[in-house]
């Protein structure tokens, strides 16, 4: 019948079938079923010229086995024009696999899936790829499912759901299939994503059944004879709709990969996914040795010139001697802790080499205030690194330097004070988004949660009422895929690879991480694009809305002037903005979770905090004049900062002329690091600089005391242009949260395990974990 089938669809395709029959003949005599010069084959039926042995294509395996009878255990037939040897029975099949594992261990890769997989992954491809790809899936269906008790749980807490489903049943008839798939299917998820989906998922019913539909066409009698005669394809509907379901499937699979490629932690892999990709990045370093030795030898006299050695004009600040071209090797995952390492050997101030950059680093609390502060003039330039030359070619605030950062910081401040920062309407504006906030955090009723994605979302919106004039809801997607694009740049920004692009830019096109950010940007500044766009069209000069508003009537009335004309022009505007949202809401966003995270680890603080809130300001909203009225809570506000240290590194700055520090000489240009992280746990500053001790800011009198060490926002001319609506922000988001929740570790999971390892990125965010809030009232 099936043979019928491919026949009648075959039946428009005779007269070509039969001209080509002609022409093969000679071919298939020559390859015959006779025996070869090298020993017998396989005995066999006789096959037809070209159709080869009509095998019965719906149950071919029934048909193989009755051969096996006549021709023995090891036979051949012919697929088409094609030889197939098969083997039958347990001994022969024992014998081939285990006892010949090699020679009969390749894959037969046939058309189908030629097309569909072009030899990639693991069940249609052999020699490297194969081998590799199958040790790596190994090793991870090993470390997230088989045979582990992570692999048993999921399996049991699927079976659970499988069960509900039977139960929802209640004993009538139904189909066991679909559920059973469901649940099957989930474990792979589980292991391949890291999550499970609901049974009614839609997405996840056509992944299943595209699945199903394919396994179930792949061995279709059309499919067979496509495989048999790929020149067929033109007549086979059901090969174009298989391949088309598996080229559907493929970029569904994509959609998911780019989802946790957007929030992949490299220390904190939930699946398969994540730890390929993650093993790609690492490939991604190593790749790119070969090309540095070879440059490496090219650049050893230019290096060995540029040296580590004194200059005429003063002695360089010492350091660790540097390999050439790649400079001193810094462990680029935790570069902060290196260097603090480094400055109990080298001293306060000394010189490092980035690739093939000299970078001064200043550390301790006295160092870094005397370069920032008293010589602000001399350390107050931006380096500029290439991936964010490349992004904003100098415009907007944090890189640029000049008149045209003189002029946008100058610019941005004022409208920051008039739209935000230290006044009656930033505080409204914050309390107003607490509010917010807190009806997030009511609505999960003391279950479990990230508090990341909401607070930050908060942050954002924030910064969204000060530069646009108006908030979203969290969620829509505009704010969604803002505040994920932006916290992204920052974490990547701090990545190995886009380090080691800022040391050897050549290494651009090895390093897959880099392009990707810089289209993040690209996108995000076609967004703002967007929204500049749309309040020009509204623009009332009398009356204006907030940061966009306020540079497009200076734009006009500069035109006017014609003056500056050219600073106040579309590029400055779109990065001004790009750099507003960058600096203030994973900086801030991150200060607030670290601060809920450290209360749920010490609930004894937090009884504290809450005692003082409870006493000083009862069940009203906390406004910004209660801060002096409550030191406790000021004093671990300012605890948090200290011990989150977001922005470790700093920013890069540049010496803006040649200068004479402490002693050292350092030429005009030269990178500086001014090391935050060496402030904020200056042991000679600090009483207990690696533990979360709020009593750092309190004297003997339960009083606040301010610490000049305390410098999480830097100092200088380059000190944190959002200093203040920051501080505003992290005091009144923490008192109004605090106030209404009690926040613990989840059900299970005791507080000294709460981790407060950061991630790796551009600031230090907490690594990916889950609290309770529970409201007081
Ligand atoms: C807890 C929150 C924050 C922290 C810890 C923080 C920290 C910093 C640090 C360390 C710098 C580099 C200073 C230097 O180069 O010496 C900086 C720069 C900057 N920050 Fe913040 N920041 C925070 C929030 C904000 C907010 C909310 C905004 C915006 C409204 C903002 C806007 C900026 C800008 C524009 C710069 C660049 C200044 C320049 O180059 O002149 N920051 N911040």
């Amino acid at each position: 019948m099936a043979l019928l089938e491919g026949l009648i669809q075959l039946s428009s395709a005779f007269p070509l079938l039969v001209a080509v029959l002609l022409l093969l003949l000679v071919y298939l005599h020559s390859t015959g079923v006779s025996n070869t010069e090298k020993g017998k084959a396989p005995p066999g039926p006789t096959p037809l010229p070209i159709l080869g042995n009509l095998i019965n294509l719906k149950k071919p395996y029934d048909s193989l086995c009755e051969l096996s009878k006549k021709y023995g255990s090891v036979f051949t037939i012919y697929s088409g024009p094609k030889k197939v040897v098969v083997l039958a029975g347990y001994k022969t099949v024992k014998k081939a696999l285990v006892n010949h594992a090699e020679e009969f261990g390749d894959r037969e890769i046939t058309p189908f899936s030629r097309d569909a997989f072009e030899g990639h992954g693991i069940l249609f491809c052999n020699g490297e790829n194969w081998r590799e790809m199958r040790r790596f899936a190994l090793t991870n269906l090993r470390n997230f499912g088989m045979g582990k008790r992570r692999g048993e749980e999921k399996i049991i807490e699927e079976a659970q759901h499988l069960i509900q489903m039977f139960q929802n049943f209640k004993g009538t008839a139904f189909d066991t299939k679909e559920p059973v798939n469901y649940a099957v299917s989930n474990i792979i998820c589980a292991i391949v994503y890291g999550s499970r989906f609901e049974y009614n998922d839609p997405r996840f019913k056509v992944m299943v059944s595209r699945a199903n539909d394919t396994i179930r066409l792949a061995g279709s009698p059309s499919v067979q004879l496509y495989n048999m005669f790929p020149w067929l394809k033109p007549l086979l509907r059901n090969v174009s709709h298989v391949l088309k379901n598996v080229a559907d499937n493929l970029k569904d699979i994509q959609s998911y990969i780019n989802n946790l490629q957007e929030t992949l932690n490299p220390q904190d892999s939930r699946g398969f996914i994540d730890s390929f990709l993650t093993h790609q990045q690492s490939k991604e370093l190593s790749s790119a040795f070969p090309l540095l030795v070879a440059v490496l030898l090219l650049l050893l006299v230019y290096l060995h010139s540029t040296g580590v050695s004194n200059t005429e004009k003063g002695k360089a600040p010492p350091g660790p001697t540097p390999l050439p071209i790649l400079g001193n090797l810094i462990n680029l995952q935790k570069p902060y802790d290196s260097l603090c390492e480094l400055s109990k050997k080298y001293g306060s101030v000394f010189t490092i080499y980035s690739g093939p950059k000299k970078v001064v680093v200043l550390a301790g609390y006295k160092t870094v205030k005397q370069a920032l502060v008293n010589h602000a003039e001399e350390f107050g330039n931006r380096e500029i690194t290439p991936l964010f030359c490349n992004a904003f070619e100098g415009h907007g605030i944090i890189f640029s330097n000049g008149e045209n950062w003189r002029e946008m910081r100058r610019f941005a401040l004022t409208n920051l004070r008039n739209f935000g920062m230290g006044k009656r309407r930033g505080e409204e504006k914050i309390i107003e988004e607490a509010q917010h906030l807190i009806q997030v955090f009511e609505k999960l009723k003391g279950t479990t949660f990230d508090t990341n994605e909401p607070v930050n979302y908060a942050v954002s919106n924030i910064i969204c009422a000060i530069v646009y004039g108006s908030r979203f809801e969290y969620d829509d997607p505009r704010l969604k895929v803002m505040v994920k694009r932006t916290n992204e740049n920052i974490r990547l920004a701090g990545s190995p690879s886009v380090r080691l692009y800022n040391m050897l830019p050549w290494l651009k096109p090895l390093l897959r991480n880099v392009s990707y950010v810089l289209k993040n940007i690209a996108d995000n500044l076609k967004e703002i694009q967007s929204y500049i766009n749309n309040l020009q069209e509204t623009l009332n000069p009398q009356d204006s809305r907030g940061f966009i508003d306020s540079f497009l009537i200076r734009r006009q009335s500069e035109e006017k002037l014609e003056q500056n004309a050219n600073l106040f022009n579309e590029k400055n505007l779109l990065c001004c903005v790009a750099n507003l949202f960058a600096a203030g809401t994973n900086t801030t966003g991150a200060t607030v979770c670290w601060g809920l995270l450290l209360m749920a680890k010490y609930p004894h603080i937090q009884d504290r905090v809450q005692e003082e809130i409870d006493r000083v300001v009862g069940g009203r909203q906390p406004v910004v004049e209660d801060r002096k009225s409550l030191p406790y809570t000021d004093a671990v506000i300012h605890e948090t900062q200290r011990v989150a240290n977001i922005v470790p590194l700093n920013l890069p700055h540049a010496t803006s002329c040649d200068v004479h520090f402490q002693g050292f000489f350092i030429e005009k240009g030269t990178i500086v690091i001014p090391l935050l992280t060496s402030v904020l746990r200056d042991e000679s500053e600090w009483a207990k600089p690696y533990m979360f001790h709020p009593e750092h800011f309190l004297d003997d009198q339960g009083r606040l005391i301010k610490r000049d060490a305390f410098m999480p926002f830097s100092a200088g001319r380059r000190v944190c242009l959002g200093e203040s609506l920051a501080r505003m922000e992290l005091f009144l988001f923490f008192t109004s949260l605090l106030q209404r929740f009690r926040f613990t570790a989840p059900p299970g999971v005791l507080e000294d395990e709460l981790d407060l390892t950061p991630t790796l990125g551009g600031t230090l965010n907490p690594s990916p974990h889950k609290l309770c809030a529970l409201s007081r009232s």
